[in-house]
């Protein structure tokens, strides 16, 4: 099979008459981690929930391993193999760190024994075995993070969605996150992550795509991408409304 994992094919969404995805085309290409950036309220969550299913576009289609999922829900589409995690973390919090992994390995290992096998193995590989017993609700900031990145990939998933893994952490842990993305590709994993802050996501990524205002401003390499003077222009414009 040669089409692309992922294929875009010029999605819109409008909320009202707020256009904030515009015409957007681009692919995952097998084995890739590709970047989604952009500054605030470029629309990167809203693609990243078309792409999940979370929303359904106004216009255009979403094709996984050449087939069109457009109209799938998100369940679906995740048996189909695409993985996510949530920019809220949606830990249960009073379960055991175990069982929130469970919980994703269900969808592949519906006997419980299985899926407990799953998930153990999901948290050994994401760092988290130590935790596995205690409550969620008791895990660090950054292991919460790590928690959602496990309970995706508890899901058996071709293509993982990372919605802002990173933010909030530390740039110690921030390390730590990019090791983890690198090791998940290593398994065969295609990774397609949003991130607001260019600085972790550009020496992970072999591809960068930048959304502005809703459309694609730019894409290529990392370097090419962070020296392109209407990215820097729109992070700089970015930061100073920020400040
Ligand atoms: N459910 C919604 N209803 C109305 N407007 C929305 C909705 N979701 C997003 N928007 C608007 O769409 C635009 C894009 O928002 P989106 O959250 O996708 O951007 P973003 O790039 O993820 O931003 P951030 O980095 O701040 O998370 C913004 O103007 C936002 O206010």
């Amino acid at each position: 099979m040669n089409a692309p994992l992922l294929q875009v094919d010029d999605v819109s969404r409008r909320f009202g008459g707020l256009a904030a995805v515009s015409n957007v085309s681009f692919e995952v290409g097998r084995g890739e981690i590709v970047g989604l950036i952009g500054p605030n309220g470029a629309g990167k969550s809203t693609l990243f929930n078309l792409i999940a299913g979370a929303l359904p576009p106004s216009s255009g289609r979403i094709l996984f391993e050449g087939e069109d999922v457009t109209a799938l829900a998100a369940p679906d589409r995740c048996r189909r193999g695409i993985g996510r995690t949530f920019q809220v973390v949606k830990s249960f919090d009073s379960m055991s760190v175990l069982d929130n992994v469970v919980v994703g390995a269900l969808v592949r290992h519906p006997h419980a024994a299985a899926a407990r096998r799953k998930a153990a193995e999901v948290l050994d590989f994401a760092g988290l075995a130590p935790r596995a017993a205690s409550p969620a609700g008791d895990l660090t900031p950054p292991e919460k993070r790590r928690l959602e990145v496990a309970r995706a990939l508890a899901t058996e998933p071709k293509l993982l969605l990372l919605d802002e893994v990173m933010t909030g952490l530390t740039p110690a842990e921030a390390q730590k996150g990019v090791e983890l993305v690198r090791k998940v590709r290593e398994t065969g994993v295609t990774v397609l992550m949003v991130e607001h802050v260019m600085e972790i996501v550009m020496p992970l990524v072999d591809r960068a795509f930048v959304l502005h205002l809703g459309r694609e401003l730019a894409h290529g390499k990392p370097a090419d991408v962070a020296a392109d003077p209407g990215v820097i222009s729109a992070y700089l414009g970015d930061r100073r409304r920020a400040s």
